[in-house]
Formats: structure tokens, sequence, C-alpha cells
């Protein structure tokens, strides 16, 4: 193992984009490219090297991309501090000017960078773009997102995608689309970067490395209000209500500019199968759910034996951490790269609008959930189901009586998303997974008029 590969092994297993932190990292160098320095950026003999990193650690290996500046003075102790490895002092990408900067020219000024096994392409919707600063957003999730300040004071938001995979990623794919029909529920996107680098297991992967989007001014977090509004007691009902009427604008919105299909029977054969493979891995990972199999299994299959509403591209990972609230422009939708830990192939498919549905109601119940933990405890539980009412009356005063219609489906994918959140927690906040554990109880609970639990056993 190089140097390199050392040092970024044991960097990457500290940062929250590491997605399987259960394991000591196995990295593997499969390709890199030099990012030219932006024109309007200073020459202090910095190296800007983005590298294609592959982690034999987990189950299936996962390609990691790997932005780092190399200089060969050390220049303070900055978050991004990465180390030392062949002569030079290393820093985190997406902390540094220089390489924001760069990344930017690149996806404006739609050029291309070609190096050592891999090469990148950058796509504009709106011509070149100049970076005055930027800034690294702490609350990292799973990926980087960093704060542009671009020409005449405006800001943008960079993200820089940790997990590259081989394939269309819909973050880029939706929202191309949903700027191109005029979406007031998104933020426009301004630019992107395509990439190809050596796949995991030979070949070639091509795959999107980078986006750039308008950034939303004066925006408060969803999860953030909420979780505020909930432990002061505050009534979010009027809020809730908007934010279902929003997810209905935004799913029509969606239906108007990206295909839609009726469901058919390969369609729910392929949900069923991503659903019983998302339970496989949590009964790997968190064994105790085994017992709960028959019975969530039951809920599956009823929903798959019930009428299906028309599939269309969804948001694909819908929960308040997703949301901003602008005062200007209301609420708006983020990240439409779908759940992370989902393959990228199914994430662009069409699928049904109840999904992202359960996944708002799930997030309410966090809110009350990530409460109930609190020292001393807060009782959030009435706050939750007022908003979880509120929303779906919102959702319905767009989209008319669909949830009642295909709420067999809404419990399932409800269900879905909790066995999900169980395997998600488990890798990233241990002590988060009584929230989706007790979830996973209670809709198996409510859906015994549904579905009898005794006559639950599945082949599968
Ligand atoms: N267009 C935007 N305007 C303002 N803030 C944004 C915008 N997009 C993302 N953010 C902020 O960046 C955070 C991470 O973005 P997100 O797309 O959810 O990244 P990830 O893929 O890592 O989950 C969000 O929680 C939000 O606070
Ligand atoms: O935002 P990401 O794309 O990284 O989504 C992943 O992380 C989320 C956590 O930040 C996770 O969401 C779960 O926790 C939220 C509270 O932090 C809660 O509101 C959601 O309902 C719950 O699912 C998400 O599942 C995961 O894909």
């Amino acid at each position: 193992m190089t140097e390199l590969t050392e040092l970024v092994g044991s960097w990457m297993r500290r940062q929250r984009w590491y997605s399987t932190k259960a394991v000591e990292p196995r990295l593997r160098l499969l390709g890199s490219f030099e990012l030219e320095r932006a024109p309007e950026s200073a020459d202090d003999g910095s190296r800007i090297v983005t590298h294609f990193f592959c982690d034999d650690a987990p189950r299936s290996p996962r390609v990691y991309q790997v932005p780092l500046v190399a200089r060969v003075q050390r220049d303070g102790e900055p978050a991004g501090y990465v180390g030392e490895a062949g002569g030079r002092h290393l820093y985190d990408g997406p902390a540094e000017e220089a390489y924001v900067a760069a990344l930017v020219a690149l996806m404006t000024g739609a050029g291309d960078a070609d190096g050592e096994h891999a090469r990148a392409t950058g796509h504009t919707l709106g011509g070149r773009i100049p970076v005055h600063s930027s800034r690294r957003l702490s609350a990292e999730q799973s990926n980087t997102s960093i704060v542009a300040e671009i020409a005449d004071g405006v800001l943008s938001l960079v993200k820089v995608f940790r997990v590259v995979q081989d394939g269309e990623n819909p973050d880029i794919s939706t929202l191309a689309a949903l700027t191109a029909g005029g979406s007031e529920r998104t933020p426009a996107l301004l630019g992107w970067l395509s990439g190809s680098w050596p796949a995991a297991d030979g070949g070639r992967a091509t795959g999107e490395l980078a986006l750039m989007q308008d950034f939303v001014p004066g925006a408060e977090d969803g999860w953030e209000l909420a979780v505020s509004a909930a432990e002061r007691g505050e009534d979010f009902t009027d809020r809730a209500y908007a934010l279902g009427a929003g997810t209905a604008e935004l799913h029509r919105l969606m239906a108007g500019v990206l295909p839609t299909r009726p469901a058919g029977a390969d369609d729910v054969r392929a949900a069923l199968d991503g659903m019983f493979r998302r339970l496989t891995i949590t009964t790997t990972e968190v064994p105790e759910v085994e017992q709960l199999r028959a019975a969530i299994a039951t809920v599956y299959e009823a929903a798959a034996a019930a009428p299906l509403p028309v599939l269309q591209r969804i948001h694909g990972d819908l929960h308040l951490g997703q949301v901003l609230y602008s005062p200007d422009r209301g609420w708006q939708f983020i990240d439409f790269e779908g759940e992370p830990l989902r393959p990228l192939a199914e994430r662009a498919l069409p699928d049904a609008t109840m999904r992202d549905v359960a996944g708002m109601l799930r997030s309410f119940d966090y809110v009350s959930g990530s409460l109930a933990q609190r020292e001393p405890p807060v009782d959030a539980r009435e706050w939750a189901a007022a908003a979880r009412e509120a929303y779906l009356e919102g959702y319905a005063s767009v989209a008319g009586d669909v949830l009642h219609e295909f709420a067999d489906l809404l419990t399932a994918f409800e269900l879905d998303k909790a066995v999900y959140e169980i395997t998600y927690e488990a890798r990233h906040r241990p002590s988060w997974i009584p929230i989706p554990r007790a979830a996973v109880e209670r809709l198996l609970d409510d859906a015994q008029g549904i579905a009898p639990r005794e006559a639950g056993a599945s082949s599968r």
C-alpha cells in the first residue's frame, strides 16, 4: 500500500461520508485527474488532484471520490488537513478555495480534465461562473456541500459526491429536468461534472462527480425548524400543510417533465425485491429484526396485491432534512440523489409518489423520537401526529384522494423506510436505532387490520 493510500484510508474512516463505519477501509487507488487552477486564482505551486479509491472492505466494494490539494509548505492546521504523503501536505479539496474555484471553472466552463485512468467533463446550463470565495458546510451528510460566493455577492451551492457510481445520478437528471421546466419548488441547476474511472471489478464506470445549484437565500433547514417547533410545543400544522401541498406540486411538476408509466407486474416484482433486499440487509446487520420478518412480509405482499398508481420520477429520499423553508420561495426541495444505500440503477426508475409521502411521515416520527431521547425527554407525540395529519391534508389539497386510494402501499412504504432506517442508523448513529425499531413495531400493530400477522409466513 502506498503512503497516500494509507493516509487517505485512516483519514476517510473519520469522515461523516465514509459509509461503512463498522469496517476498516481497505483502499486501492483506481485513477486520478488533475484540475487546472481557475484563471482568477493565485498560483502558489500547489496541485489539485481528484483521486478515485476503491474500498474493498464492505461486502460490495465502493468507489470514493477524494479531491485533495497538495502543498509543499504546510499551511497551518485547518479542519481540512489530511496529513503528509510523498513529501506534500494534503488538504481536503472541498475545504480549499483553490479546489472549489477550479471545480466550478471546469463545470461552468464546460472544460475537460484528463489524467491517469480517469477523466472529467464539465456541463453548464448558464455559462462560466467565477468564484470569489467558498466555505465547506460543516453539517456534512452523505456528500460534501460547499457554499461558493459567485459574482456580485450571489451565493451558490456546490456538492461533491463522495461515493461515485456508474450510471445516471437522479440528483442531476431530476434537477436538470425541473430547472428546464421552470420549477419554483427547487433550486436551479447551474452546472455539473461527469467523469469516468476504472470500475471496481474491471472495465470502466461513468457517472456524475459534482453539481452546482442556486443557493436558496435565508433558508432554514426543515429538520431544524421542525425540531425547534416541537421542543417548544409550537404549532407546526400550517407549515406541515404547506409542505404537503408543496410535495404534491413537486410530484405534479416531475410527472410533467420526466417519463411516467402505468405499473406492470415487473414493477411490482422489482419493488418487492427491493423491499425484501433492504429487509435482509437490516436483519443481517441488526439480527433482532429477524423475528418481525414474517409480519413485515405480510404487509409488503398485501400492498403488492392491491392496485398501484401510475409511476413517475419521485424525490426518492424525502425527509425533513431534504427541505428548506425560504421566506421568499416557501418550501424548497433539495437532494434528489435518492437513498444513498440503494443501488443507483434503481434510483432514477419511475416509482410511486407514496414512497416520498411515507418518507416525510417517517420524518415527523423522527422529530418526536429524537426528542424522546433528550435529557430530560420531551414528549412530542401529539405534535408529530398533528403535523402528520396536516401534511396529508396539504398533499390531498393538490393531489386529491390518492393517498386513501393507495393506503396499503403508503403503509408498506412507511414500513420499508423504517426498515431501511434501522440499517442507516446501525451504520451511522447506533443510539438512534430505537426510533425506527419502535416505528416498525407500531406500523405492524396498526397494519394488523389489513394484514393479519399470523398469516405472514412468507417464502422469502
Ligand atoms: N440550494 C441550496 N440552498 C441552500 N442550502 C442548501 C442548498 N442545497 C443544500 N443546502 C444545504 O446543504 C445541506 C446538504 O445538502 P444535501 O443536498 O442534502 O446533501 P447530501 O447529499 O450530502 O445529503 C442541506 O441540509 C442544506 O442545509
Ligand atoms: O440526507 P441524506 O441523503 O444523507 O439521507 C440519509 O441520512 C438521513 C439522516 O440525516 C436519513 O434520515 C433519517 O434521519 C432524519 C433525521 O436526521 C429523519 O428526518 C428521517 O426521517 C430519517 O429517515 C435518511 O434516511 C438517509 O437516507
